[in-house]
């Protein structure tokens, strides 16, 4: 419908959508990448497939956008072919293909450049192959392609793509005379999706909003600023403005990176949290077996900020979900047993059900037996107590706690006491769990646990060692040398006098600055060594000098 605002002729009732372009992000870390630009306001992902053949780049295909849905399963992608023959690639695309549970809406679009198929007389043909395909179907024009080529199909198609620079690659100069094209689409067809691509920044967003785009791709405008979140705010307000020709008062509001803070604080996990410091790049540091792999493997769909903060027994839950990808778990088993995270913790009886943090426990269990280099003890630990295996609470591998207290409720179950030997008599409220602290140090242990007050410097600090165990006997022994490490003598706590180091996570001796392993307090030989001149610590294979007391470095 046209004419809602008046002062724009192109005033249109379109929704006003921002698409990142990912070819201008880290694409080694495509997930997550996607996952900080949707976490920020990004509306669907605009996705580059390049043949080196319609353009000179090559970039990536239907198996990795096939591979991005398991992450991204709710998310519209716009699946833009830069490719000589879009109709080779359409069934593979189609791989992709989903329906958002809620809106049922399409989430797959397979937009294909005109001057691929018209010169073949194909257009008509590609057009039906995608539909018969269960996606949505884009056409695009390029600079030179005159908008009369595409004006016979766009009845048919969902989408019309102008584009804006010549394709091939990011950062180019926004061609504003392309506009002419959007108006005149936009006269023709007030509520089809107009979509720009190239050179789309903030300041040069209002040209196309004026114009009538209401789907705006914008790569570089939105990878390579300084504040994400503002600068996709600032383009969709854009749209809304000239557009929708919305009042100021009724504008999305402005975003910041900072007010996304407990989303977007992490880059390398991208794990919507709580508190910046709960990602889990910061736990994986912590716990042996896992703290070498990467961290930003499995990413599920965005959480929504109604959940925060979200309750003890969902963090939990997503920390076991990501142990679980960690260790090898398949990502859509993992999504399938996260479907209700909180009604699958262990319960107050100790059988812990199929869920998430029972198949965690599970496997955490097996790969911390393994990491001891005990593979053989495991068998025989399985004999001496019959463990079933969705039975294994995790709380009890590691910890001291008196594990004959019945656990009141469900979400009692407090990922703290994973690794913790901390104060057991405490009553643990809800919202005790906090990791800031992981990179915050020690903390008052004596204290009462009051909100915020959980310390997960404790996760694998042996706190009072002289402590009654409980349940040495019940676990310590079934897990070979785990139990040794972690339950042995009274030792030396090996985290005091440490410092993290806030980049890595990585534990490093307050003094010499070299890498210490948690569990055992021994040094992790990186090389390091501390320059006597400058009194700062050089580790030359990262080429890094930092400062061996805060751990602080030049990069
Ligand atoms: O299709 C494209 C290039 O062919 C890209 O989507 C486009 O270049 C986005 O990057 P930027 O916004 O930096 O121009």
């Amino acid at each position: 419908m046209a004419g809602l605002c008046g002062s724009f002729k192109a005033c249109h009732c379109c929704t006003a959508r921002i698409g990142p372009s990912v070819l201008d992000c880290d694409t080694a870390m495509l997930a997550t990448e996607a996952a900080r630009a949707l976490r920020a306001g990004a509306d669907y992902l605009h996705l580059d497939v390049m043949d080196g053949n319609f353009v000179p780049a090559i970039s990536f295909g239907a198996n990795v956008i096939g591979k991005l849905r398991a992450h991204h399963p709710k998310v519209f992608f716009d699946c833009h072919m830069m490719v000589a023959k879009p109709e080779e690639q359409v069934e593979q695309v189609a791989q992709a293909k989903a329906i958002h549970p809620d809106t049922k809406k399409n989430l797959l679009q397979f937009t294909f450049h005109i001057e691929t198929t018209e010169s073949r007389g194909k257009t008509q043909e590609v057009i039906d192959l995608v539909k018969q395909n269960g996606m949505l179907v884009g056409l695009a024009l390029n600079p030179a392609t005159p908008v009369e080529h595409v004006l016979p199909y766009l009845d048919q198609v969902d989408m019309a793509l102008v584009m804006t620079v010549v394709p091939g690659k990011g950062g180019q100069s926004f061609m504003v005379d392309m506009m002419e094209k959007v108006r005149h689409v936009r006269a023709k067809y007030p509520e089809k999706d107009i979509e720009v691509d190239g050179g789309v920044k903030v300041h040069t967003v209002d040209e196309a909003a004026k114009a009538g785009a209401n789907m705006i791709v914008s790569g570089t405008g939105v990878y390579k600023v300084e504040d994400m979140a503002l600068a996709i705010s600032t383009m969709k307000r854009s749209v809304e403005l000239y557009g929708n020709g919305l009042t100021e008062d009724k504008l999305s509001p402005l975003r910041y990176d900072k007010d996304l803070a407990g989303y977007a604080a992490c880059d390398q996990c991208a794990w919507a949290s709580y508190h910046p410091s709960q990602c889990l790049v910061d736990l994986v540091h912590w716990i042996p077996p896992i703290r070498r792999s990467n961290a930003g493997a499995f990413l599920d769909t965005p959480v929504p900020t109604d959940d925060l903060p979200p309750p003890a027994a969902r963090r939990a839950a997503q920390v076991a979900a990501r142990f679980l990808v960690q260790l090898g778990a398949p990502s859509e088993d993992v999504a399938k047993w996260s479907v209700d995270p909180e009604a699958t913790l262990p319960s107050s009886t100790g059988s812990t059900g199929s869920g998430v943090a029972s198949k965690a426990s599970a496997m955490l269990r097996r790969n911390v037996t393994l990491f001891n280099g005990n593979e053989g003890e495991e068998s025989k630990a399985s004999e001496h107590k019959e463990h079933k295996e969705d039975d294994y609470d995790p709380s009890k591998l590691l910890s001291h706690e008196d594990t004959s207290k019945a656990h009141e409720e469900q979400d009692d179950y407090d990922p703290s006491k994973i690794l913790n030997h901390g104060e057991e008599g405490k009553e643990h409220k809800e919202d005790d769990y906090d990791p800031s602290k992981i990179l915050s140090g020690h903390g008052d242990e004596g204290k009462a646990h009051e909100e915020d007050d959980y310390d997960p410097m404790k996760i694998l600090n042996h706190g009072d060692e002289t402590k009654e165990t409980g349940h040495e006997g019940e676990h310590a022994g079934e897990h070979g040398k785990e139990g040794e490490v972690v339950h042995g003598e009274k030792k030396e706590d090996p985290l005091k006098d440490v410092v993290v180091d806030p980049d890595s996570g990585h534990i490093l001796d307050g003094k010499s600055g070299q890498e210490i392993d948690p569990l055992t307090g021994e040094v992790v030989d990186d090389g390091s060594y501390i320059d006597e001149g400058t009194g700062l610590a050089i580790d030359p294979y990262q080429g890094r000098l930092y400062d061996p007391v805060t751990g602080q470095g030049n990069d």
